[in-house]
């Protein structure tokens, strides 16, 4: 499902020439100066961003499309790519977001029955350049040791530079810390995902209104499936434009982009949730419930990118394999219920932790109706352990209605009874990941 917007221009990415070459000499140049050889993949030309690695084993087409990678260079681990094609069916949004694709092996054909073209050919269409025949393992470990950086894909004549040419073309480009990127990829006009086109048979039971900060396509399906009817808004709403759909509840999507330039975001979400509406935030919604409750943000050492990423919701002790796609993080205790000093709403704590780092994958408000995650729920592409939340928000909202906070009827970490043998999540000291 693609909303139904047309594209607009992409100040984030850095395409100059869109012909596809494949047998072109191309280079991967990394911002330290280390640099890989190989050959054109996609359109011919210069792509330059944060070069970040990619775990799934499938689902390229709905990590290309995913809005939040914009202004990144996505290098996927896993060794062959292009193998089932580009259908028109699984997109996650209107365009390819990446800045540009590494990939070992690229297919030399497409083959499945819902393959409608290749993925070379999306790539050149779209003008996404991108680079095959590196080693893609070699990449990810020096990534993983050395960061996340700045990068460069240099293809056909762009690749004909000396290397110290195509690095200062690396190190004069913008780093994403700092980036504010959602409002780029945002939609202008507000549309509306209705339940009946998603297979629910009545009246919509709730309708909520979602800020589209690079929103992906099945996050309202989701939610429309369920019979709540889905107002999407630009990442430039207002309270004003939320209270005009009278809406039961209120969500923010994943986007790109650093979450500490998302001040505007923040201060809608503080306005709404004075306004006592239920609350639940995806990725980028997550960071900026952080942000909402009074807490920073910072930039992980590598990020967590791929669909196989083990997260333990803390109030039952269950472990969830998720999607992930983020490359920052809420700094918030991890034990106990804690409140920001400056913070007005109350008593927060962590509800999901990552189990490979520590990291914060979810927060929980006890004396406000909001909750957020991490990671992707809609699972598009991605296994479906977390569905649970869409129901969870449900509960929400029908509690509200109801006028009870139905956050607070539910046990919190402290009281909670994680299944035996389950690891306790350790403490935030001992995070492998760096903090800004
Ligand atoms: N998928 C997302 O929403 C990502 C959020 C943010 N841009 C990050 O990298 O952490």
């Amino acid at each position: 499902m693609t909303p139904p917007v047309e594209s607009k221009t992409v100040k984030a990415n850095t395409v100059t020439a869109t012909t596809s070459a494949q047998s072109a000499p191309a280079a991967l140049v990394l911002e330290d100066g280390r640099i890989f050889r190989g050959t054109s993949y996609g359109a011919t030309g210069t792509a330059l961003g944060e070069a970040v690695f990619a775990t799934g084993m499938t689902g390229y087409q709905e990590t290309i499309t995913d809005p939040s990678y914009a202004r990144q260079l996505v290098v996927q681990t896993a060794p062959h790519i292009g193998n089932t094609g580009v259908n028109s069916e699984d997109a996650e949004s209107r365009r390819i977001w990446v800045a540009g694709y590494i990939v070992r092996d690229a297919a030399r054909r497409p083959s499945n029955w819902r393959s409608e073209r290749s993925l070379d050919e999306e790539l050149a269409e779209q003008g996404i350049v991108g680079i095959q025949g590196v080693d893609t393992r070699a990449i990810t470990r020096h990534l993983r040791e050395h960061k996340t950086m700045r990068a460069g894909i240099f293809s056909g004549d762009a690749a004909r530079g000396t290397d110290k040419e195509l690095l200062d073309a690396v190190l004069a480009s913008a780093p994403m810390e700092g980036s504010r990127l959602a409002e780029e990829v945002s939609v202008d006009e507000a549309y509306v995902v209705e339940p009946k086109d998603h297979g629910w048979d009545g009246e919509p039971r709730f309708s909520i209104a979602a800020i589209d900060l690079g929103i992906k396509a099945m996050t309202p399906v989701r939610f429309a499936e369920r019979g709540v009817r889905v107002h999407v808004l630009p990442a430039t709403a207002t309270l004003e434009d939320v209270k005009a759909v009278n809406p039961d509840g209120f969500f923010m999507s994943n986007g790109p982009g650093d979450p500490a330039t998302a001040d505007t975001q923040v201060k809608l979400l503080r306005s709404v949730l004075d306004e006592k509406l239920p609350y639940f935030g995806i990725c980028f919604g997550n960071q900026i419930l952080g942000r909402a409750l009074g807490f920073g943000t910072y930039k992980l050492r590598y990020g967590h990118r791929g669909i196989n990423q083990p997260v333990m919701d803390r109030r039952t002790g269950k472990v969830e394999i998720t999607s992930q796609n983020h490359g920052f993080a809420v700094d918030a205790p991890l034990e106990g219920a804690t409140q920001a000093p400056e913070s007005r709403y109350g008593r927060v704590e962590v509800s999901h932790v990552s189990l490979n780092d520590d990291v914060v994958e979810g927060l929980a408000c006890l004396d406000i109706p909001a909750f957020s995650v991490q990671y992707h729920p809609e699972a598009a592409a991605g296994p479906h352990d977390a569905a649970y939340l869409f129901d969870r928000f449900i509960d929400l909202m029908e509690g509200t209605r109801d006028g009870k906070n139905a956050n607070e009827s539910k046990d919190s970490v402290d009281s909670a009874h994680p299944v035996e043998g389950a690891d306790a999540p350790k403490n935030s000291d001992t995070k492998t990941e760096d903090k800004k």
